[in-house]
């Protein structure tokens, strides 16, 4: 049951994400190869000091045996033991912080890649996965990529040169530990893939946890209204208790790989005791070497145990790994969505007029796009052209078609409206030209360029968008409002709050503008919230608006109020709106009437009145003719 849940978890990702290897934890350690060789170092020294104690011990013995003075070997051993504790806890530390450097670079890297994904893959992902693949499984990377590879060499290295100094010392006895600890080593080799593999699917449960919480938190009116907070518990609880049961599983085989380290030391020290106190009493070995021997064996037991849970680490650091790299295997956009807004702006407010001037990835002749940007001239903005010609588009593979062919023009400044059933395909549309998807087959063109050809932040740029739930962000009312336009000026957000109509808001807010609007917007309501959106947009400045039902919650004043806005931003913009009011669309110059993904019908309100039944359906359901 649980596994079948891991494999749906992956199942979301792409198969060909990159098996996590040893190697693949070395390439975050690599960056940070000096300090991690400077606190490897430290501890390895440390450790030293710790394995040169039984050599000094023997010298104290042989001097006691001898009747010579213990002040200097004592004096040694002190400095050696405070000298090693020292090193180590400097070894300690630079480690950890080389650790606190690793997770901080793989979480800048994830954070991009996140924000930086296709619409697409984000709409099918989980969120409460993805965050917890940023926080909880780079936080595994912390020890494992620093401490878990220096721990592992410098415990490998302390350990071959305690065998070797065992070997030197007595051989016979090293016969006999080595045959304890092979058997061991065996016990480690079942043991260990066991860890990674738990480890991954503890992982995985978390995430699901994450997940289940988002969607509570994303929909928490809803789950009290519906009164579905037990059900949701036992749900969240479920994951919780599958996220324990993979962390027992976990624990239970990180304590069978304790255990058998521990056991073989220690057996191999009763081993040798028994054994090399037979041979001292036959006179085959010194006393002072069986207690440097079994010093030996006492003091390896720490780079043993040290080892095993390096080992343990790495397996979970594996897990985390595959995880991370799971998310890297998933599909981004073109860099260049990074690019500031201004630059974006700056390319797309030089205006193209003429067709063939534009040059979005300097495949039409004219202006070429090479990265210098022109200084915005006032009054040079031209409104965007868009052309739909034939455009086939499913959302995903085995889904069914949205768009069948949909051929359409909105050529200049002018508003165009999306008209048509529910689910006929319109919120598809402007999904197509902001490129949050790519249209299976057919053109989606802006100025006579197929969007695919447009660089990501140039076409973006041109574009103001107010989505269907016009989302507020969490922040203050100015955060909101200059998401879009970073470098808009203090005139720029007054005067669009005032064609927006939130002066009224903004001077009823204890802070005015800055007045923080809460997870969401949840402190403004939903009509406020389209305001916003709608104001946010036209901050832009945008060649082409896009409003998606952006005035379906307003009252009848506001809606009056922002209609005109929009007219009055269609006299020189793109205006697009998809509206199942008609009352909002009647006087738009140009009218598309989509229904399940094919245009029936353009025209203008009389026009459609006169010529297409299901417009007239439309018209006549709303109580509206044709004036
Ligand atoms: N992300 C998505 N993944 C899969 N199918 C989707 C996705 N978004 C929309 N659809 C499907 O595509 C079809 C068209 O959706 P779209 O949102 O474009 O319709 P619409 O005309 O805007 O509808 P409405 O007026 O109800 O908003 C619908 O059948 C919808 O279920």
């Amino acid at each position: 049951m649980s596994e079948r849940r891991t494999r749906d978890a992956h199942a979301q990702y792409p198969h060909d994400a990159p098996r996590a290897s040893w190697r693949r934890i070395w390439d975050y350690g690599r960056p940070h190869w000096k300090a991690l060789l400077v606190g490897g170092l430290l501890s390895f020294l440390g450790g030293m000091t710790g394995i040169l104690q039984p050599l000094v011990a023997k010298v104290v013995i042989e001097a006691l045996g001898a009747g010579e003075s213990l002040v200097r070997p004592l004096l040694v051993l002190t400095a050696a033991v405070i000298g090693g504790a020292l090193i180590s806890a400097a070894g300690a530390f630079v480690l950890e912080r080389t650790g606190q450097s690793v997770v901080l670079a793989v979480r800048r890297q994830l954070v991009s890649r996140l924000l930086r994904l296709r619409v697409a893959e984000v709409d099918r992902l989980k969120p409460g996965d993805l965050v917890s693949r940023l926080t909880a499984d780079t936080t595994l990377l912390r020890t494992v990529a620093t401490s878990g590879i220096s721990d592992a060499v410098t415990s490998s290295v302390l350990l071959v040169a305690g065998i070797v100094l065992m070997a030197v010392m007595d051989p016979v006895l090293f016969g006999v530990t080595a045959v304890v600890v092979v058997v061991a080593a065996i016990t480690m080799v079942a043991v260990l893939p066991r860890i990674g593999r738990a480890t991954e699917a503890s992982q995985a449960a978390l995430g699901e946890m994450g997940s289940q919480l988002e969607r509570v938190f994303g929909a928490f009116r809803t789950i009290k209204a519906s009164s579905a907070e037990t059900v949701e518990a036992r749900r969240l609880d479920a994951s919780a208790r599958r996220a324990w049961t993979k962390g027992v599983a976990q624990a239970g085989w990180s304590a069978v790989a304790g255990v058998t380290a521990w056991l073989s030391t220690n057996v191999a020290f009763l081993v040798v005791l028994g054994f090399g106190g037979a041979r001292v009493a036959s006179g085959a070995l010194e006393v002072s070497s069986l207690i440097a021997f079994l010093l030996l064996l006492f003091y390896l037991m720490e780079p043993i145990s040290t080892l095993v849970s390096a080992a343990t680490d790495l397996q979970s650091g594996l897990a985390a790994v595959r995880r991370i790299d799971e998310v890297g295997a998933l599909e981004g956009e073109d860099t260049d969505a990074s690019e500031p807004h201004r630059a974006a702006g700056a390319e797309t407010l030089d205006g193209h007029a003429d067709a063939g001037v534009t040059t979005p990835a300097g495949k039409v002749a004219g202006t070429r796009h090479n990265g210098v940007h022109r200084t915005p001239v006032p009054g040079a903005r031209q409104p965007a052209r868009v052309s739909f010609a034939d455009v086939v588009f499913r959302y995903a593979d085995g889904l069914p078609l949205v768009h069948h062919g949909v051929t359409f023009e909105a050529a200049g400044a002018g508003l165009t409206a999306l008209v048509g059933p529910s689910g006929a395909g319109k919120t598809t549309v402007f999904s197509l030209l902001e490129r949050f998807y790519d249209a299976t087959g057919g053109s989606v063109s802006v100025d006579g360029v197929d969007v695919r050809d447009w660089p990501l932040a140039g076409l973006r740029g041109a574009i103001g968008y107010v989505e269907q739930d016009a989302p507020v962000l969490d922040g203050t009312l100015r955060d909101n409002l200059v998401l879009a336009a970073p470098d808009a000026t203090d005139t720029d957000v007054e005067e669009v709050v005032g064609r927006a109509r939130l002066s009224e808001l903004v001077g009823r807010l204890p802070d005015g503008i800055d007045s923080a609007v809460g997870h969401r917007g949840t402190t403004l309501s939903g009509g406020e919230r389209q305001r916003v959106a709608i104001a946010r947009a036209l901050l832009r400045r945008p060649r082409l608006l896009l409003l998606d039902e952006a005035t379906s919650q307003l009252d009848a004043a506001n809606e009056a109020a922002l209609k005109e806005v929009m007219l009055d931003a269609a006299r020189d913009t793109n205006v697009m709106v998809v509206a199942h009011r008609l009352s909002t669309v009647t006087s738009a110059d140009r009218i598309v009437v989509l229904d399940a993904g094919v245009v029936r019908a353009v025209g203008t309100h009389e026009q459609l009145v006169a010529s297409d039944d299901l417009y007239r359906d439309l018209a006549a359901s709303q109580l509206l003719t044709a004036s």
